[in-house]
């Protein structure tokens, strides 16, 4: 829902403002860069200005919302609102409030939210607030019984008054937040495809780390589906990111988790987890990524037990992010449903069952070697090198 005429698209952030004025300026830049991107994407008419410090998307009304959307999909936007651009004119504004009103109200209590960055201006914001909220009564109150609701309003009519221009607009929509993606170093993201690990690389992509995804395939362990699954959500997640290049390492890892299973009992997971950081590290070593990113939270397998984590971590000496270390099933499970991976992580693999029957809690190190087939990680590495890179 807009304003008639609407012809921007106002971006705000949130973290970004945070930083000192060269990072932001910078961070600003990727934002802008980013946005652009997402407007391509989409075949999204929109000019994209940074002024006033938050960039604006100039566009017509046809394009108005799937501009809002671009900008609310686009990490470090906080919220994004289709607004109509006018003079800073208070006489202005409320022919805009007043048209609004009568295209746009239909009964309920409303409230005007007016904000204004040029203090020079003979008028306070209180005082737009006040003689706009009386003109959007008049203009409703011989069809509707109008209420002023400050608190929690069904309407909300929002004024920017800037230097020299102002903005009205109806809606904000709600951004992922976060920093723009770019601003970071990137991180190897292991993807399995299930409902944790996209969430957890879309976490990092939140925070400004482009993510390198890697699928190590399991061979006959894998189940028809299981690649599937997990090129599904990496290409939901490269919605996200127009401008940045998710195509998947796919590490061939079928020969590596037969021997486990053939040699291994007790620790196998473990191991299998080993492998994975060992190529992950290989693969960071070859993109220039500074960290591994992986899906697991504290206690939520036998392999993921504290003490499990601890053990296995010690394989590589690139920090392993785990976004999702504390988070409960159920809000991981909210996440991916928000972000759209959650439908493609719940089709089934169909796998065969890798773990053993009694499950290793309480791995030591020196233990677990003694067990571990020898020349794994040499496997893994090797496995790295022989990815190939597949369009998700
Ligand atoms: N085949 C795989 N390829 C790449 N990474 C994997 C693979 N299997 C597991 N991982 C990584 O190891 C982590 C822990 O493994 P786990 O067995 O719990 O995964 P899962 O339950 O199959 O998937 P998810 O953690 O995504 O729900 C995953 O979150 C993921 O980061």
């Amino acid at each position: 829902m807009h304003p008639p005429g609407a012809d921007t698209v106002l971006v705000r952030h949130g973290d970004v403002n945070t930083k000192s004025t060269t990072v932001k300026r910078y961070m600003l830049r990727i934002l802008v860069e980013n946005l652009e991107a997402a407007l391509e994407d989409r075949s999204v008419s929109g000019a994209v200005d940074r002024r006033w410090h938050r960039p604006l998307i100039a566009t017509d009304e046809g394009d108005v919302e799937a501009a809002v959307e671009a900008a609310a999909s686009t990490f470090g936007v906080v919220s994004a609102s289709a607004a109509v651009t006018l003079e800073p004119d208070r006489e202005a504004i409320y022919d805009v409030l007043d048209e609004t009103a009568r295209r746009h109200y239909t009964g309920g209590s409303f409230a005007l939210e007016v904000n204004r960055a040029d203090k020079q201006l003979p008028y306070t914001s209180e005082d737009v607030a006040r003689e706009g909220g009386t003109v959007v009564w008049e203009a409703v109150e011989d069809e509707f019984e109008p209420e002023v609701d400050l608190e929690d309003p069904d309407l909300t009519f929002g004024v920017e008054i800037r230097e020299e221009e102002a903005f009205v607009y109806l809606d904000s929509v709600s951004g992922p937040g976060g920093l723009p993606l770019g601003s970071q170093e990137p991180m190897v993201a292991l993807v399995s495809g299930g409902i944790d690990s996209p969430v957890a690389a879309y976490e990092m992509m939140k925070r400004g780390s482009p993510i390198v995804p890697v699928y190590v395939d399991l061979g006959e362990y894998g189940g028809i589906d299981h690649e599937a699954r997990a090129m599904e959500t990496v290409r939901v997640l490269s919605q996200y990111a127009p401008n940045f290049d998710l195509r998947v390492y796919r590490v061939p890892g079928g020969e590596a988790v037969a021997t486990l299973v053939e040699e291994m009992e007790t620790g196998r997971m473990l191991s299998l987890r080993r492998f994975f950081y060992r190529a992950a590290e290989r693969i960071a070593e070859q993109t220039g990524a500074s960290g591994i990113v992986t899906g697991e939270a504290i206690g939520q397998k036998s392999s993921q037990t504290a003490q499990n984590l601890g053990v296995t971590s010690r394989v590589t000496d690139l920090p392993i992010h785990r976004p999702l270390l504390t988070r409960d099933k159920q809000e991981i499970v909210a996440l991916a449903r928000e972000i759209g991976t959650y439908s493609d992580s719940t089709i089934d693999a169909g796998c065969n069952r890798v773990a053993p029957d009694r499950a290793e809690t309480n791995a030591q190190l020196e233990r677990l070697l003694a067990v571990e087939p020898d020349g794994l990680l040499e496997r893994a590495t090797a496995a790295a090198d022989d990815a190939d890179l597949v369009e998700p």
